[in-house]
């Protein structure tokens, strides 16, 4: 079980250049606002979960992830792991958890350029204590279910950061860790790709109940994998299963969105009072319209609409990522400043 009990982490202020003696004195005379990156995060992540953290850029998921590898140690509050805290009990943690970031994927410098795909994993799992003929099977397993055996001989180097990014998760599959935090997995895949390790992170829910904890600004991605998410900024917003939050959205009754094309411009005022929100922009003559709106509204929105040349009305339901973008965008975290002074 994961718990994050106040997790809190403020970033001292950036240094600014202090050449001079003015600026030297506002350095020292002056207290500077800190960066917030998480205040007072609180959720639990029960044991074999696909848990989402989902938020804005800057939202402050890195730096939970950051703070479960012990390598940003958080300003107040705690996140254990396993009952262990996870940077005063580092020691009893790093063995169980695995960690892979999308961005700075090769963070741990685990792999060796000028070797092949197949020597970097069976190093990387003789690192990790596990026996050798096991190794090879996995690694086999995890080659064939990611698609890559035909690149087992190729050097690190040679492979395209796509691949790449796949050979580093084949790690998870051959390690089996108990908990695995995966920051922006599919950052820079295909969709094809995409759609590979999904199933791998789907595999190693499913056949080793691994806990896994999933960043990712793809909602559709967290819709598909996640069992439950937190959608946060800073500060906690929402947490639940992704359909719970989707049906919850459709209790405030947007339950309909429109996606019009109409010839020409239109007046968005038109829409107001009736629209709970609209997202428009225009492109080659054609003004493209997201309606969201609230069932007993449908007739008047067709209604403004008989007064536009229409040449496409489509009724999407609602997605995880309508419900996200609608709560960020009442979120007063968005452009938060700091609360706290150093
Ligand atoms: N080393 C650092 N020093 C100072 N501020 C930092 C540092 N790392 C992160 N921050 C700040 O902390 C906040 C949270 O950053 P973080 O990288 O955790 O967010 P994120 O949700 O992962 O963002 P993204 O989706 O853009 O990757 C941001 O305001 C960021 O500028």
């Amino acid at each position: 079980m994961i718990e994050s009990v106040n997790l809190t982490k403020f970033y001292p202020p950036p240094i600014k250049s202090l050449f001079d003696l003015k600026s030297l004195r506002d350095f020292l005379g002056k207290p500077r606002e800190k960066i917030p990156a998480l205040i007072d995060l609180s959720f639990k992540i029960k044991e074999g979960e696909i848990f989402g953290l989902l938020g804005p850029n800057g939202a402050g998921k890195t730096t939970f992830c950051k703070i479960a590898n012990a390598l940003v140690i958080p300003t107040r509050g705690n996140l254990y792991i396993n009952g262990y805290d996870s940077v005063k009990e580092h020691d009893k943690v790093k063995g169980k958890i695995f960690t892979i970031f999308g961005g700075e994927r090769d963070l741990f410098g685990l792999f060796q350029w000028r070797v092949s795909v197949e020597k970097n994993l069976k190093f990387i799992a003789e690192l990790w204590g596990i026996p050798k003929v096991e190794a090879e099977n996995r690694i086999n397993y995890a080659l064939e279910l990611l698609n890559l055996k035909d690149k087992k001989n190729e050097w690190y180097q040679k492979l395209s950061a796509g691949m790449r990014q796949k050979v580093y998760l084949a790690l998870p599959l051959i390690i089996q860790p108990e908990v695995l935090i995966l920051d922006e997995p599919t950052v820079y895949l295909d969709v094809f790709t995409r759609r590979e390790v999904w199933n791998a992170i789907l595999e190693l829910s499913k056949e080793f109940g691994t806990t896994i904890i999933l960043t990712t600004h793809n909602l559709n991605e967290a819709e598909v994998l996640c069992n439950r998410v937190l959608i946060f900024n800073k500060k906690k917003i929402a947490e639940g299963k992704p359909k719970e939050l989707i049906e919850k959205f459709q209790t405030l009754k947007i339950d309909r969105k429109l996606l019009v094309k109409i010839k020409g411009k239109i007046k968005i005022e038109d829409f107001n009072g009736i629209a709970e929100k609209i997202n428009a922009y225009t492109q080659n003559g054609f003004t493209y319209l997201g309606i969201y709106i609230k069932r007993d509204y449908l007739k008047d929105i067709l209604a403004i609409l008989t007064n536009y040349d229409v040449v496409d009305i489509q009724n999407e339901p609602v997605t995880l990522e309508d419900v996200f973008t609608h709560i960020c965008s009442f979120d007063s975290c968005v452009n938060s400043r700091a609360e706290e002074k150093s």
